[in-house]
């Protein structure tokens, strides 16, 4: 029987969500657009995220988790409920349960309060889970034999690290060091290198467009437009993908530390399963270029790209849903 069980992956980024028996239904970003004096909300995901940068001063589009933190959980719980409505409509008849994997860092007392929204939201039950281990179950790793399994997940606010083995994990890492870290990048060797300021937005797209970490041959220019910081007036620039690989060398040597730091401390039974199985990345940091040979260069073990890597947490969370009854799993108090 159709059943309503549906996983979400909550990220900095973007929301997900996966319906059983359906598969993913909603994949928008995690922004709102909210009148500043009232409060009231305006817009949710897509239409919110064409407003970044481009509102007039009583209108601002936030994007309420940041840093792989809850920066405004009123906002967040809103939005929240607004994507569990727009899946389910009046149609949550049946309440379903809602497996959610939040940001790695979240407090209890966020978790708590996700678990509520989600439970006023029409679930009759709700698990919240670790987003590697939904990462690498959706990467189509099987973590539940006694065998090493890792997993670099570039999110936009966290990079999370993680060997898994027999279902849970061994040893990992978080950092704050992601997608919105390599945007940043880019906007500051930008400002520094052309005296131009550009927007969020603008320096995304370098980096989804010409970005690249690994110097292959592959090289590619774009015009870039903002505004000279010396004349006040728009001017447009052209740069190149080597730019865009020094601008990008210092957080990408944060994240290559931080899979180093985890190889480091994982027992060396596990690392001997590694070094054959490889280390899968997912998220949207694993789209950047030529990130998989510098990983392998780097840790001198096998990287491989996961297939459709945004997705891999929500269809994580998918399997996990099938098996729900079946896993070990984390209920919140
Ligand atoms: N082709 C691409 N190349 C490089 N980066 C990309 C590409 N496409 C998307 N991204 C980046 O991926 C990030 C979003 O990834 P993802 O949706 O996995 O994050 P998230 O799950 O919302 O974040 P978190 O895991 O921190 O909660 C953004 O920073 C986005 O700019």
């Amino acid at each position: 029987m159709f059943s309503k069980d549906i996983g979400i992956d909550l990220g900095t980024a973007n929301v997900l969500i996966h319906v059983k028996g359906k598969g993913v239904v909603l994949d928008e970003p995690s922004v709102v657009a909210i009148e500043s004096d009232t409060k009231r909300v305006l817009a949710v995901g897509d239409e919110a995220r064409r407003m970044v940068g481009r509102t007039p001063g009583n209108i601002v589009a936030i994007r309420p988790l940041r840093d792989g933190v809850i920066a405004d959980f009123e906002i967040t719980e809103m939005m929240l409920k607004h994507f569990i409505n727009r899946v389910g409509g009046k149609r949550w008849y049946s309440h379903p349960r809602i497996l959610i994997c939040a940001p790695t860092d979240i407090t209890s007392v966020e978790q708590k309060a996700i678990r509520e929204a989600a439970e006023r939201s029409g679930a009759r039950e709700v698990f919240m889970e670790e987003e590697p281990k939904a990462a690498a179950i959706g990467a189509g790793m099987d973590i539940f034999q006694p065998s090493g399994n890792m997993v670099v997940d570039i999110g936009g606010g966290t990079t999370d690290v993680a060997v898994l083995s027999m279902g849970d994990v061994v040893t990992s890492s978080s950092i704050k060091v992601a997608g919105d870290k390599f945007d940043a990048a880019i906007t500051r060797y930008i400002k520094n290198k052309y005296k131009l300021l550009i927007g969020e937005r603008t320096s995304e797209e370098i980096k989804i467009r010409i970005g690249s970490v690994y110097g292959s041959g592959q090289e590619n220019q774009m015009d870039i437009r903002g505004r000279d910081m010396v004349t006040g007036l728009p001017i447009t620039v052209t740069i190149h993908s080597g730019e865009i690989r020094e601008a990008l060398s210092d957080p990408v040597a944060m994240i290559v530390a931080a899979a180093k730091s985890v190889l480091e401390r994982t027992p060396p039974e596990l690392s001997a399963d590694i070094i054959d199985r490889g280390v899968i990345v997912t998220g949207g940091g694993a789209l950047l270029h030529g990130l998989d040979q510098l990983m392998s260069d780097e840790l001198r073990v096998p990287v491989l790209i996961a297939e459709d890597p945004m997705h891999c947490v929500v269809k994580g969370t998918g399997v996990m849903l099938d098996n729900l009854d079946k896993m070990s799993k984390r209920k919140l108090s």
